[in-house]
């Protein structure tokens, strides 16, 4: 004898408009932030819930809503309240990599557990984030960073919290599976979280190109992945490809978590102001250049990652990749335009210097 759950997982007097917004879960640029608002602040467990049924998980390994449901409120509640690195960010991801999941490329290519795997660990991937980085924790010797030994200590730590809230029994939606697949799962959500770490860019770009140029397909043009690694290799990338899916969104969107992010490493830059470290590059709220990180951070990473990922996928991210480069021009002119730049006259023959220098780039 429970208190029912109501419709759609979350308690709100917006049930109609929220349903409604809910029903494009499966669309690419979903507003996440208006689901905050309609699910009263709960946008985590409202999306997470509704994949889980849309994908027939809680029928398929016999999840108890009621587990389900205590599950995703506690694992939101442990989401902090920073500018970006927060259950908004959580439930977007979650919901971006849903939708990666369903490119008609990969039809049938994954099984129901590796799909439940990848859903969980978007949902989990940045749980109890402090908000700093993890260069930041371990140049301040954080107990996080002692704890981690400087190895990826932010991932490692999103990683326990999440697998902890699942030790209680009216949380632990895993209980009806064997201990072969729960095995498999905790093994597949580890490595998709530590793939998340920014310091693992390079290595998983390279070995995605390397994939897509011995690309193997069936017929009609779906993937084909033998092994355990190949399997894993394309659920790491696509758990990266969401968290670095920002600059893919429509332009008013992608704005809006532009805004929190630098919100975010500005305060870690007044932080490291205040203690006497050097500020973070990206982190001096008083050297101002959004549109130049945001240039940069397309040009160095988010193209590059996405442009390998739509050729392994093609056609199926083609529409993603024209936002993003359309979203870059947009940045882009921002960047040359006088209203940016004061007092610089004429600014249609001076060069706009927007490479980032190597070293800055590390
Ligand atoms: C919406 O806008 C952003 C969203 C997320 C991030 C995120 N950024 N990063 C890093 C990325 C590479 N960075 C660069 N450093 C240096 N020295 N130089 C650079 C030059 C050009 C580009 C990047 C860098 C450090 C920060 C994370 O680690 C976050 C956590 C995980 C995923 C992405 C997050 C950045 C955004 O805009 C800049
Ligand atoms: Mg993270
Ligand atoms: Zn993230």
């Amino acid at each position: 004898t429970k208190t029912p759950i109501p419709e759609l997982g979350v308690d709100t007097p917006h049930t109609e408009e929220l349903r409604s917004l809910l029903e494009r879960v499966n669309d690419w640029g979903l507003d996440t932030f208006r689901i905050e608002d309609l699910s009263g602040q709960r946008p985590l467990t409202a999306i997470t819930y509704k994949i889980f049924q849309e994908r027939q998980l809680l029928n398929t390994y016999a999840i108890e809503p009621h587990t389900l449901i205590s599950y995703l409120l506690t694992l939101e509640d442990h989401y902090q309240q920073v500018p970006y690195h927060n259950k908004a960010h959580g439930a977007d991801v979650c919901q971006s990599m849903h939708v990666l999941l369903n490119a008609s490329a990969l039809d049938g290519v994954f099984t129901e557990l590796e799909v439940m795997s990848a859903i969980f660990a978007s949902a989990v991937h940045d749980v109890d984030h402090p908000g700093v980085t993890n260069q930041f924790l371990i140049n301040t010797k954080s107990d996080l960073a002692i704890m981690y030994n400087d190895e990826s200590v932010l991932e490692n730590h999103h990683l326990a919290v999440a697998f902890k809230l699942l030790q209680a029994n009216e949380r632990n939606i895993f209980a009806h599976l064997t201990a072969k697949q729960i095995k498999t799962l905790r093994k597949m959500v580890i490595d998709m979280v530590l793939a998340t770490d920014m310091s693992k860019h390079m290595q998983l770009l390279a070995d995605l190109k390397t994939m897509v140029e011995s690309k193997k397909v069936t017929g009609n043009n779906i993937i084909m992945l033998e092994s355990y690694d190949d399997r894993i290799q394309v659920l790491q990338n696509m758990i990266h490809c969401a968290d670095l899916s920002n600059p893919t969104k429509p332009l008013d969107i992608y704005i809006k978590w532009t805004d929190r992010i630098m919100e975010e490493f500005w305060r870690q830059g007044d932080k490291e102001r205040d203690l006497g470290l050097e500020v973070s590059p990206m982190c001096d709220r008083r050297v101002a250049s959004v549109e130049k990180h945001q240039v940069g951070f397309i040009e160095f990473i988010v193209h590059p990652l996405w442009e390998t990922w739509a050729d392994l996928v093609y056609p199926d991210a083609s529409a993603i990749l024209e936002t993003l480069e359309q979203n870059r021009d947009w940045y882009q002119a921002r960047l040359s335009s006088p209203s940016s730049t004061p007092g610089t006259g004429n600014l249609s023959s001076s060069p706009t210097n927007t490479n980032i220098s190597s070293s800055q780039h590390q």
